[in-house]
């Protein structure tokens, strides 16, 4: 089984210290920063664009995991490779031509993902996963935190696991103490978590 990392959705951080809640993380042990972009379209909620990577990176050397959550995926490589990302995470179900958009992420000089909404069967990814750095099962129907974890979705880890060995494969959505064994015994390595981590880290967890 490969060692898993662990990265905290940002979403369910303070924004109002952003800087703060990311030195609390990694200081707490966190692989990955992981940044929830929404634009208010392909998902229905607005969160947070390259601006913010770009003020954060200065308080940072963390790794960005960037998971873009928007329509247009290709208009916003440049931005975000020019904030400090290190990773940027599209969808999909968002592109006509995703291994096209993996050389031009490759090119910008981030690592490549390509995120599957849960009811995206893992087949879509075959003919291109080998090019890209990881594939992000989602776990929760994208767009907010907080959500139940989705278990039927576990089948799709394990799916491209049994045929990409070396790939990183990233879960998101729900995940806590309960369920994360689960997902990890499946093949999933990198495991993105919001509420359980900031909830569990607060005394009284805010809105
Ligand atoms: O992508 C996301 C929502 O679309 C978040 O990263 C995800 O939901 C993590 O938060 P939680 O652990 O609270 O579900």
């Amino acid at each position: 089984m490969l060692q898993a990392k662990i990265a905290p959705s940002m979403l369910s951080s303070d924004f109002s210290c952003l800087a703060e809640e990311a030195k609390r993380m990694v200081d707490a042990g966190a692989d990955y920063l992981h940044m929830d972009v929404m634009d208010g379209h392909f998902v229905p909620n607005l969160t947070l664009g390259a601006p913010i990577v770009k003020s954060l990176r200065k308080h940072t050397d963390a790794f960005l995991d960037c998971h873009l959550m928007v329509s247009d995926p290709a208009k916003w490589v440049e931005d975000f490779a020019k904030a400090g990302a290190s990773q940027y995470v599209f969808h999909h179900e968002a592109m006509e031509n995703p291994s096209k958009l993996i050389d031009t992420i490759h090119a910008a000089g981030m690592r490549a993902g390509v995120a599957l909404k849960p009811g995206t069967p893992a087949s879509v990814v075959f003919e291109y996963a080998n090019k890209a750095d990881q594939i992000l099962v989602m776990t929760v129907e994208p767009g907010f935190g907080g959500q139940s974890f989705m278990m039927g979705c576990v089948s799709k880890v394990k799916e491209l696991r049994d045929r990409f060995p070396q790939l990183d494969i990233q879960v998101d959505g729900g995940l806590d103490l309960n369920n994360i064994g689960e997902v990890a015994a499946a093949g999933a390595n990198v495991i993105v978590a919001g509420t359980s981590i900031f909830s569990s880290c607060y005394a009284c967890y805010p809105e």
